[in-house]
């Protein structure tokens, strides 16, 4: 059996999971390959028996996974494995994603989210996740990785009745109230992504285009494009990454994090705290610290206000 898992990460947990995933896939497939979803295309699935896919959750997939299934070929029941990363409201995400690669022709044979660290510019730094993916998350994705292949050889074998239901949809009333309640408040949650090409040192960097999920940003044409008035970024997306990661301050949001993040604190705090709370109670959330050292008063970028805010590669790695 040979299989191609596919995965966008940002910050890096994401990858991690990945990568543990196809060391379980490989004790029990033929061939396992693991590639960012920048690197796949549709044609490469046609060499593989079975695909994983998977993100961090941005309330529900972002947008590069969302444009995969949208755009896909009809997958003639072809075999997909869903798995994510997650901060406190992963709810979202299997009841959005499934069905869409159902409807693109996959027949989905499971799913998995674990917690990841959660790396935002108003976001409390440290996070509540703060350390997930550990050790205990990637041994469980190694044996997650194993079992996909080995439930995807039964099925073929003939017990359909492995295939699992489509989940149903467990957001909590909470979370989609106070969700839509910051929709509605922000176009992007994070404020508008503003960039000064006075401070901008491209060719020299290339960080920025290197790494926006929807490769919104192309700066070698003319007139130079930077993100996508009206739709991703604009849009609710809620990725601020060519701000975190430019080393020279030429994007910044408006209005400044100081300014953008009091309204939320509050409401963020107790909403984060109540559901990570219940999570911890059903045993699904380990917290790995306590929680009187979450930095709810040290959103992220002002922890780390040198710039970047966020050290990714001079080039991708993958
Ligand atoms: C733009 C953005 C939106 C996010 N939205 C959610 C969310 O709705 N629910 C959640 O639990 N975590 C959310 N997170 C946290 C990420 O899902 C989490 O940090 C994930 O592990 C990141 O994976 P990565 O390191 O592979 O990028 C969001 C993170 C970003 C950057």
């Amino acid at each position: 059996m040979k299989v191609l898992i596919i995965y966008f990460s940002q910050s890096g947990n994401t990858r991690k999971i990945a990568h543990s995933i196809g060391d379980g896939a490989r004790e029990a497939a033929s061939r396992v390959d693991v590639k960012s979803i920048k690197k796949v295309s549709y044609e490469m699935l046609e060499n593989y028996d079975l695909i994983g896919l998977g993100s961090p959750v941005w309330k529900a997939d972002p947008p590069n996974i969302r444009r995969f299934y949208n755009n896909a070929p009809d997958q003639k029941g072809k075999h997909i494995f869903s798995f994510c990363t997650h901060g406190t409201m992963p709810g979202f995400y299997f009841p959005v994603v499934l069905p869409n690669l159902k409807k693109a022709g996959f027949t989905v044979i499971g799913n998995r989210r674990w917690y990841g660290n959660v790396v935002m510019p108003g976001m409390p730094e440290p996070y509540y996740t703060a350390g997930h993916p550990d050790a205990q998350d990637l041994a469980e994705a190694k044996a997650f990785g194993r079992e996909m292949v080995e439930r995807s050889q039964r099925i073929h074998n003939g017990e359909t009745d492995l295939i699992p239901p489509m989940p149903e949809n467990d957001v909590n009333k909470n979370q989609a109230v106070a969700i839509v309640n910051m929709l509605l408040e922000y176009g992007n949650p994070q404020g508008k992504i503003v960039r000064d090409p006075e401070k901008c040192i491209y060719p020299k960097c290339t960080r920025c285009m290197d790494n926006c999920t929807m490769d919104y940003i192309d700066l070698s044409c003319e007139p130079q494009k930077f993100g996508s008035e009206g739709c991703c970024c604009n849009d609710n997306h809620e990725c601020a990454w060519c701000f975190m990661i430019c080393p020279t301050g030429a994007i910044r949001l408006e209005p400044s994090i100081e300014e953008h993040i009091k309204p939320l604190i509050g409401v963020r705090k107790t909403l984060f705290e109540s559901i990570l709370d219940e999570a911890e109670r059903n045993g699904e959330f380990r917290r790995l610290i306590p929680i009187e050292e979450v930095g709810f008063n040290t959103p992220y970028c002002l922890a780390h206000p040198d710039k970047p805010h966020f050290k990714v590669p001079a080039k991708p790695e993958e």
